[in-house]
C-alpha cells in the first residue's frame, strides 16, 4: 500500500511569496499524523494542495499513490477534511448538506441520507439535523465540520485546527472520536496550534515553519531535544561572578549557570537532569556549597517548538525578465484559486471545478 501522502520537494509560491519550499514529507497508511508550525508556516497552504484547492508551483504531491492533480478524482475521493474556516452552505438543513456532500462523491442517495444521519449521531449533532448551519453554535458547527468530512468515510481525514476556540468538554469529545476514527484504521492529519494537543493524540508530528520542514519526529524524540534545568537551593546565598566561574568549572557538561532569581541558588543547565544531578551535586560539595534542596525541570515541548521555529526571510528573489511574467501568471492562478475557496466557501452543489480551475472540498 502506497503511502497515504507523500511530498516530494512541494513548492507552492504565491506572487512572491515561498509558502511551501521544497517540502518532502511522508505520511503512513494509518498514522495520526501533526502538522506543527507557527501562523503562516503553511500547514493550510499544505492541505489545499492535497486536496485541490491550491495549484503547487513545483514537486509532486500523492494520495494513496494518487497524484493529487492528474488522478485529482482519486486522489480526492479517499479524503475528508475538517477546514478550519466555516464553508458551509448556511441555507439548507444540515443533513441535506452531508447529502449533497455524499452526492458528489457518487453516493447513490439512500445511501447518502443514512451516511448523514450516521455521522450526525457519531459527533452528537442528530438531533440537529433538520436546522440550518447559521442556527448552530459554535461548537455545533465544529462537529458539522468533522461529519461532513466523515460522511464519504475517508480513508485520511485531514483536521485543520479542529478545536480551536471550542470549549474542553468538546475538545476532548473531539479527541475521543478521532481516536477512536484512527482506531478503526483511518489515517489522520492534524493542523494544530495546542502542542499539548498534538502530544496527546499523534504518533509522530512535522513542524514546519516559513514553508519548510523543521523537522519530522515522535513527540517523545523531540521533548529528548531540549536542555534540562536543574535548581539547587544552596544553604547560602551565591554571587553572580561566583557563578560565573562556576559556569566555566562545569562546562564538560553544563551549558550555562546562572544564579537563581531568588538569590539562594543557582540553576544549571544540561543535556540530561537525571545522570548530571550526581555529578553537580558532588562537584558542588567539593567547592564547599551546602546544598538545601534540588529541582530538576525538563524543557516543554513547547519551549522546543518555540526554539525549533524562529524566522527567516522566504521572499522568492526574481532576477529575469521572464521570472516577472511568471509572477504575472502566478497572481492570475491565485485569483483562480481565490475564486475556488469562494465557491468553496458557498455553494458544495455547486457543479465541481476541474482541479486546475480549483476543486471542491
Ligand atoms: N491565496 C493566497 N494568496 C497569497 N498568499 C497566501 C494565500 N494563501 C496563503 N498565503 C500566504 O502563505 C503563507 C502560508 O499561509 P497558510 O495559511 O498556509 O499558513 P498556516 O500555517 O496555515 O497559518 P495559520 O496557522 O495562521 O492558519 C502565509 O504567509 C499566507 O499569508
Amino acid at each position: 500500500m502506497p503511502p497515504a501522502i507523500e511530498t516530494a520537494d512541494l513548492v507552492k509560491e504565491y506572487g512572491d511569496l515561498r509558502a511551501l519550499q521544497e517540502l518532502s514529507l511522508t505520511v503512513e497508511e494509518g498514522e495520526f499524523f501533526g502538522l506543527l508550525g507557527p501562523n503562516g508556516a503553511g500547514k493550510t497552504t499544505f492541505i489545499n494542495t492535497l486536496v485541490g484547492l491550491v495549484r503547487k508551483t513545483g514537486g509532486e504531491a500523492r494520495v494513496f499513490g494518487y497524484d493529487v492533480e492528474t488522478e485529482y478524482q482519486q486522489a480526492r475521493d479517499a479524503i475528508g477534511v475538517a477546514p478550519q474556516e466555516f464553508n458551509v452552505d448556511r441555507f439548507f438543513p444540515i443533513k441535506e448538506v452531508l447529502q449533497h456532500k455524499a452526492g458528489y462523491h457518487g453516493i447513490p442517495e439512500e445511501e447518502a441520507a443514512e451516511r448523514a444521519d450516521e455521522v450526525l449521531k457519531r459527533v452528537g449533532i442528530y438531533d440537529k439535523r433538520n436546522e440550518r448551519f447559521d442556527w448552530l453554535s459554535g461548537g455545533m458547527k465544529r462537529r458539522l465540520l468533522l461529519a461532513r468530512a466523515l460522511v464519504t468515510d475517508p480513508d485520511l481525514l485531514i483536521l485543520d485546527e479542529p478545536t480551536a476556540g471550542v470549549d474542553v468538554q468538546l475538545r476532548h469529545d473531539l479527541w475521543d472520536l478521532v481516536t477512536e476514527l484512527n482506531e478503526e484504521g483511518t489515517t489522520i492529519l492534524l493542523t494544530t496550534h495546542y502542542i499539548e494537543e498534538a502530544e496527546r493524540l499523534c504518533d509522530r508530528v512535522a513542524i514546519m515553519n516559513e514553508g519548510r520542514k523543521v523537522t519530522v519526529a515522535t513527540p517523545d524524540d523531540l521533548k529528548t531535544r531540549g536542555t534540562d534545568t536543574i535548581s539547587v537551593r544552596l544553604e547560602s546565598s551565591i554571587t553572580s561572578s561566583a557563578a560565573a566561574d562556576l559556569e566555566s568549572e562545569l562546562a564538560a557538561y553544563a551549558h550555562g549557570v546562572e544564579p537563581s532569581p531568588a538569590g539562594d541558588g543557582l540553576d544549571v543547565r544540561v543535556d540530561d537532569g537525571g545522570s548530571s544531578a550526581p555529578r553537580l551535586l558532588n562537584d558542588l560539595e567539593a567547592r564547599g556549597y551546602e546544598i538545601a534542596d534540588l529541582e530538576i525541570s525538563r524543557t516543554s515541548l513547547e519551549e522546543i517548538f518555540v526554539d525549533l521555529t524562529r524566522s527567516e526571510d522566504r521572499t522568492v528573489t526574481r532576477s529575469s525578465a521572464s521570472d516577472a511574467e511568471d509572477a504575472v501568471d502566478d497572481v492570475d492562478n491565485e485569483n483562480d484559486e481565490t475564486e475556488a475557496m469562494e465557491a468553496d466557501t458557498g455553494d458544495e452543489t455547486a457543479e465541481p471545478s476541474e482541479p486546475e480551475q480549483g476543486g471542491v472540498v
